[in-house]
């Protein structure tokens, strides 16, 4: 096995040519505006194994969207402990899309998983606070305490993504109010959700968040970190977590900014952006290098 910190920029490069060749296809997200707009070329990576100061170069600072639910998944865990959150949530992998109204539909209303957004919105509405601003916040104030970083709230971001009303979010919020699964109004749930989905963060403190889950100050794992790190492993790629976990085996989320975060179990964590995304909405290219990284950590 080959030590994580063994691999530089110079390593990457020519995976990164190499991926380039495979001409890729990919796209960015129409539906939230500010993202449908980034250049897709844009590219950056950090990594951090557990007993090294961390590097990265290119993109610095990304919207973290989807990379954030399992932090989400590990406050509530904090909050309301494992009993309720298995009341609130299921723990298996997702066979359809990640927002999926169809597999809410034939979960008869219970939410598959947190790693989808049924999942995460349920666990939104069930967070402290009020409003979704003070849920927000208080999240982002708790992540950034315990991890040392400097998550904020993408205000701009939040105002794309209100700009252009996500319906199918609007029917999985309805239908988990229906099916008794929220813990608030309609509105402050999908409100919380929006708002926790804008946080945004340097890939330098994303990587701190995965390695304080995966060695929280060089302890041992809790039962909730143990348990967020496995529903990462076997949802955190939404339908393609399965086949991902045999090729590759790494626990990785994903985000539709096309961030990626992958813990490498007992070395550290690797977070990567480029924005364009293949069908199941994953990182084309963050992809594909994580199945080289890999490669190369097993040799
Ligand atoms: N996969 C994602 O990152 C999706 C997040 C986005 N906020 C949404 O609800 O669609």
């Amino acid at each position: 096995m080959r030590d994580l910190n063994s691999i530089t920029q110079s390593t990457v490069e020519p995976w990164l040519t190499d991926i380039e060749r495979l001409d890729l296809s990919g796209e960015l997200p129409s539906y939230i505006p500010q993202l449908a707009q980034v250049d897709p070329q844009h590219m950056g990576i950090y990594i951090q194994s557990l007993d090294c100061p961390g590097y990265g170069w290119g993109e610095s600072s990304v919207p973290l969207m989807s990379v954030i639910k399992p932090f989400v998944l590990l406050y509530a865990l904090e909050q309301l402990g494992i009993d309720k959150i298995k009341r609130i949530v299921g723990h298996m992998p997702s066979d359809l899309s990640y927002n999926s109204v169809e597999q809410l539909q034939a979960d008869g209303g219970f939410p598959r998983n947190p790693m989808i957004n049924s999942g995460a919105i349920a666990l939104c509405s069930h967070l402290p606070g009020s409003t979704g601003m003070e849920k927000c916040q208080k999240f982002c104030d708790r992540l950034n305490k315990d991890g040392q970083t400097h998550l904020f709230l993408d205000r701009q971001l939040l105002a794309s993504v209100e700009s252009l009303p996500n319906v199918i979010n609007q029917e999985l919020t309805k239908l988990l109010a229906q099916s008794g699964y929220l813990g608030s109004s309609e509105a402050v749930a999908l409100d919380t959700y929006q708002r926790v989905c804008c946080l945004s963060s340097s890939l330098a403190d994303l990587v701190k968040l995965g390695l304080g889950l995966i060695d929280p100050q060089g302890q041992t794992q809790s039962e909730h970190q143990l348990w967020v790190t496995q529903l990462i492993q076997t949802c955190g790629l939404y339908e393609y977590s399965t086949e991902f976990s045999r090729l590759v085996g790494l626990p990785t989320k994903s985000g539709v900014s096309g961030v990626l975060l992958s813990l490498v179990p007992q070395q550290g964590a690797i977070a990567i952006y480029s924005p364009l995304l293949d069908s199941t909405g994953n990182s084309v290219v963050g992809m594909a290098l994580l199945k080289r990284i890999a490669a190369y950590l097993q040799d």
